[in-house]
């Protein structure tokens, strides 16, 4: 049966960085803590996990409602068990910054990915702030040990521009002697500015240098968690490619570091219309509306890239639908994703008909390819496996999406919300 389109209202569930951070802070903080809108996706669900191991009391009201009893910056307990952080590199990258501080002894383990992803872009500032931390291969790979120490104040220069790195970094910086300072060569997602500011902590951004000074305290707050910008790109592509679609998407996160998608869409020739912008909060959110629309090819690079890193898989798609070639390029962070997205999207989707070429730092993907149905694989990657679902929206004939339960990691609701689309009209 040919698809008639795409159509219907939803809400995509809340921001996984802002989740993440909302227990990380509130566990942290003084006092106690509610969120809204919390993500109850799998990565978010380890990091609830691990701070309860580290004694902290964390009430699930419902699945979107959480309570923190916060313990205060030195009142985290030695844990009796290993901390798993499941597929979550935010997690694993964020605590060793927040646990930099105290003696007691830590164990840092993830699942299979987890163990491919690099640690030593984190470890090595952390070490040099005077953090006890080791790991397999000198510290890059899990399982990781961390003990903390006095921590000191430190200047770093980062070569990559990444969120959980500069995260980690100031997280160490709040507990050290002196001011932190994080140098990045592009500015990444700044969500961890944004909320330590709302529990109190005053933090120092000038152009692409963010200070921190040690000492601070956090008081707990209420976080209001916006709808995911990365989830709502899966939707955004749909409504574009496939014909007669017209979804709105409520409450979507719009913090800048964040919308680059909406520039290369829009760029690209869809049609997306912003309703409701609510700027006077922590973390701006609108209503988008997306209909379908001819695409055109683009180019993507340069800062652009951090501002829409993880929608990378799903722009792919839209480009295989567009007219002409679009080249992705200085995206080599895709290689230390939870898998290699450069390679799993250029083989799965060249399964379906596409053709994409692999480069060094991105992918060239020459449009207009009718897609078709395959077997295909998400190779456990969430991203991946929500970019092939809406691959297979268009592919003529049957498509195979083995590993798709991995779509829990960021959207559970992810199929349901498809099958709402899909049958309302
Ligand atoms: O800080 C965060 O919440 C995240 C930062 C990004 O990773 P990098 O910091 O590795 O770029 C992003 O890909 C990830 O999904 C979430
Ligand atoms: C890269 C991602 O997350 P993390 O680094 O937290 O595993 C992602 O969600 O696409």
């Amino acid at each position: 049966m040919t698809l008639q389109g795409l159509n219907g209202v939803i809400q995509v569930p809340g921001d996984k960085s802002i989740s993440h951070r909302s227990v990380m802070f509130g566990s942290i903080a003084e006092g106690t803590t509610t969120i809204s809108g919390f993500l109850p996706g799998d990565d978010c669900l380890s990091t609830i996990s691990c701070f309860r191991k580290l004694g902290v009391e964390i009430e699930v009201v419902n699945e979107e409602t959480v309570i923190v009893k916060g313990r205060g910056i030195q009142g985290l307990q030695e844990p009796t068990e290993v901390l798993d952080v499941g597929n979550s590199g935010t997690t694993i990258r964020l605590i060793m910054g927040i646990l930099s501080n105290t003696a007691h002894h830590h164990t840092l383990i993830g699942d299979e990915s987890i163990a491919k992803r690099p640690m030593k872009r984190v470890t090595d500032p952390l070490r040099s702030m005077g953090i006890q931390l080791d790991g397999r291969e000198e510290g890059n790979f899990t399982p990781l040990s961390l003990r903390g120490g006095n921590v000191k104040g430190i200047t770093y220069k980062s070569p990559v521009a990444s969120a959980q790195v500069k995260s980690a970094i100031l997280l160490a910086g709040l507990q050290a002697e002196g001011v932190t300072t994080v140098i990045e060569p592009e500015k990444s997602r700044d969500h961890t500015e944004r909320m330590l500011e709302a529990f109190g902590v005053q933090v120092k951004e000038e152009g692409l240098s963010v200070s921190i000074e040690g000492g601070q305290t956090l008081t707990g707050t209420h976080i209001e968690v916006p709808g995911d910008i990365s989830s709502a790109a899966f939707f955004l592509v749909a409504g574009s490619i496939i014909s007669n679609s017209q979804i709105e998407l409520k409450k979507v996160g719009m913090n800048p570091t964040r919308t680059g998608i909406l520039d290369v869409l829009l760029n690209m020739g869809a049609s997306i219309e912003e309703k409701n912008l609510k700027t006077d909060v922590a973390e701006p959110f609108a209503d988008l509306v997306v209909k379908s629309a001819p695409l055109k090819g683009t180019e993507v690079g340069g800062d652009l890239i951090p501002r829409l890193i993880d929608e990378i898989p799903i722009i792919a798609l839209a480009a295989t639908q567009a007219q002409g070639t679009t080249v992705i390029k200085d995206a080599a962070e895709l290689k230390v994703k939870e898998t290699n997205r450069i390679d799993t999207v250029v083989n799965e989707l060249n399964k379906m008909g596409a053709n994409i070429e692999a480069t060094e730092d991105g992918m060239i993907i020459h449009g207009g390819t009718p897609l078709h149905g395959a077997s295909v694989n998400s190779h456990g990657d969430h991203r991946i496996g929500m970019m092939l679902a809406v691959a297979s929206c268009i592919a003529e004939g049957e498509t195979i999406i083995k590993n798709r339960e991995a779509v829990s990691v960021s959207y559970p609701s992810f199929f349901a919300h498809l099958d709402k689309l899909k049958g309302s009209k």
